[in-house]
């Protein structure tokens, strides 16, 4: 994938979105927008004349191999919530992103550039360089306290770096800056820590006096000290500095904890009594172990009771609830892979699920010819799908190690789906639809083919588990919600949606969860993203079965 991406940027706040966002919007900003505009940096240090979108720290510039300049546009053509918009990010843009941000070593793929090429490239796609403001260089001091003792340190080690060409503040801006920095230890501690999932790194304009970008990095001071001594490698470490791999822990713990502080504590009602954070990892303690520390500090500037706790295992999958220090009144809740998923594509789950034809059903204003279009059509789609679910079931059999029951909870669904077919074919009989003269849609042949697709050996059994339960679930959830106390579902259609909003069927969407969440707690990162496409693939084509029997194509 990375082959496509010509550039990317990764910039914004912490504080607004999360690291991960960013990485992401803004290398998807650049790397599938041909216009390459910056999808999601925010600020005033780059400014775009012509929309007058303004970008502040463009923190990271990485150019990858064999750039192409397509001319797609994606936040043009593609609507931010577009399926095909999440499919092209997760499935094809994966790769590079994760080159981005996890990849180490001889496996990160990047290509250094000159600062002048840098500057050039804004440039050329119509960014103006203007002066930084007082609130980045602000926060570039807050950001630098851990590794300097006074802001008079960091502004003279700045000078001394750059021959004093490039930060060239004049005692005013200095006595504005001071003025503004927090007296209070433990709130610059606070500031700092909020401000700093990122340090930054101040990169010289060749002959003039400005900065021209605060640099995003998570880099430890001593490497904020070698960084200094040499301008060019500025470039090459600030690429390797934003690797998150490493200081992952700190930024996710950090970015995600310091909100949630945060909106702790202004909540007046109830108070919080105690707020216990537990870090779990597999590597990296003492890593951890310091972001516990700033955290408490954190903590205890906004006044909020606070325990952090470390646990280690040497993987994910032997953590157990024994591990964690847990009072009686206390539960450990466990956010699985399916639920992360299912919160990350809400939209689109809910664009499955609550799509206007299952509404039109549960609202009682369905019509009759696009219900029969569906009983026609997922006759055949039915059909398609009994050979994939015995292919998962081989996998089951074949792949896992079947001391929890994979295999009798898929033969369920193949023995459920002999009943089905029937039911279908009565159906038929019951609303006049000629079953044998149905002709597949494209939709539906699209699907259907996808189905054969996942048939293949190659297909991972966990991968093939995830579509199995999605594609069963959402069935599930849409007919439900057709079944709720408030619905006007026709009373001739009630049958229909009982068939799969029945709570058994629930139950069995159930096990199959169950079923993937344990599978993919010992997935390789590989394996997960591959379901993670296929789960977005799946929730793709139901909605476009569903569009297709609204007669919406
Ligand atoms: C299109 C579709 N998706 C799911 C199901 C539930 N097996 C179904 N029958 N048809």
């Amino acid at each position: 994938m990375s082959n496509d991406v010509l550039l990317s940027f990764v910039g914004g706040f912490p504080d607004k979105r999360s690291v991960c966002n960013n990485v992401c919007e803004s290398f998807y900003g650049v790397a599938i927008d041909g216009c390459y505009r910056l999808l999601n940096n925010y600020g005033n240090e780059f400014e775009r004349p012509d929309t007058g979108r303004k970008t502040e720290e463009v923190d990271d510039v990485t150019v990858l191999k064999n750039g192409v300049e397509g001319n797609l546009c994606l936040a043009t053509c593609m609507k931010r919530n577009c399926v095909s918009r999440e499919i092209v990010e997760s499935v094809y843009f994966a790769e590079g992103i994760r080159n981005m941000v996890a990849a180490e070593g001889e496996e990160r793929r990047v290509r250094y550039v000159k600062f002048d090429v840098w500057r050039a490239f804004f440039v050329r796609y119509g960014m103006e360089e203007v002066e930084l403001s007082m609130s980045s260089l602000y926060q570039a001091s807050t950001r630098f306290h851990p590794c300097m003792e006074s802001f008079d340190d960091y502004l003279s080690e700045l000078n001394e770096s750059f021959n004093g060409r490039c930060y060239n503040l004049s005692g005013d801006k200095i006595k504005d800056l001071k003025r503004l920095m927090p007296g209070n230890r433990i709130m610059r501690e606070s500031s700092t820590t909020y401000a700093s999932s990122y340090l930054p790194m101040v990169a010289p304009r060749s002959n003039e006096s400005s900065i021209i970008s605060v640099k995003g990095s998570g880099r430890k001071s001593a490497d904020y000290h070698s960084f200094m001594k040499h301008s060019l490698p500025v470039y090459k470490r600030s690429l390797k500095a934003f690797r998150v791999q490493k200081r992952s822990i700190d930024l996710a713990i950090r970015a995600q904890c310091i909100s949630l502080m945060q909106a702790l504590a202004i909540r007046e009602n109830p108070p919080i009594e105690r707020l216990k954070i537990t870090a779990i990892g597999t590597t990296l303690r003492t890593k951890m172990e310091q972001t516990g520390k700033r955290l408490s500090c954190f903590a205890q500037a906004l006044n909020i009771p606070f325990s952090f706790n470390t646990i280690m295992a040497t993987h994910l999958k032997d953590i157990n609830q024994d591990m964690f220090d847990i009072t009686e009144d206390e539960t450990v809740a466990k956010i699985t892979v399916t639920e992360t998923w299912l919160r990350k594509h809400r939209h689109l789950y809910d664009g499955a699920t609550r799509h206007p034809f299952i509404c039109s059903i549960r609202d009682g204003n369905i019509d009759i010819s696009a219900f029969k279009t569906w009983l026609g059509q997922d006759y055949i789609f039915v059909r398609a799908f009994v050979p994939f679910v015995a292919s998962v079931l081989t996998k089951a059999y074949k792949g896992s190690d079947d001391g929890n029951g994979d295999v009798e909870v898929i033969l369920g669904g193949v023995a459920a789906l002999h009943d089905e077919i029937s039911w279908f074919k009565k159906e038929a009989f019951k609303w006049g639809v000629q079953l044998s003269s149905i002709v597949p849609q494209k939709a539906n042949q699209e699907y259907c083919r996808f189905l054969e697709s996942l048939i293949s050996p190659e297909v991972e059994y966990k991968v093939a588990a995830v579509a199995f339960w999605a594609i069963e679930t959402i069935y599930q959830e849409s007919f439900a919600h057709c079944l709720e106390d408030d619905s006007k579902t026709p009373p001739e259609l009630k049958e229909t949606c009982q068939r799969w909003g029945n709570e058994s069927f629930g139950q069995y969407c159930n096990s199959l969860r169950n079923i993937v969440d344990r599978q993919l707690e010992k997935a390789s990162d590989d394996v997960i993203t591959k379901a993670e496409a296929t789960l977005l693939r799946v929730l793709e084509h139901e909605v476009d079965f569903w569009n297709m029997s609204h007669g919406r194509t």
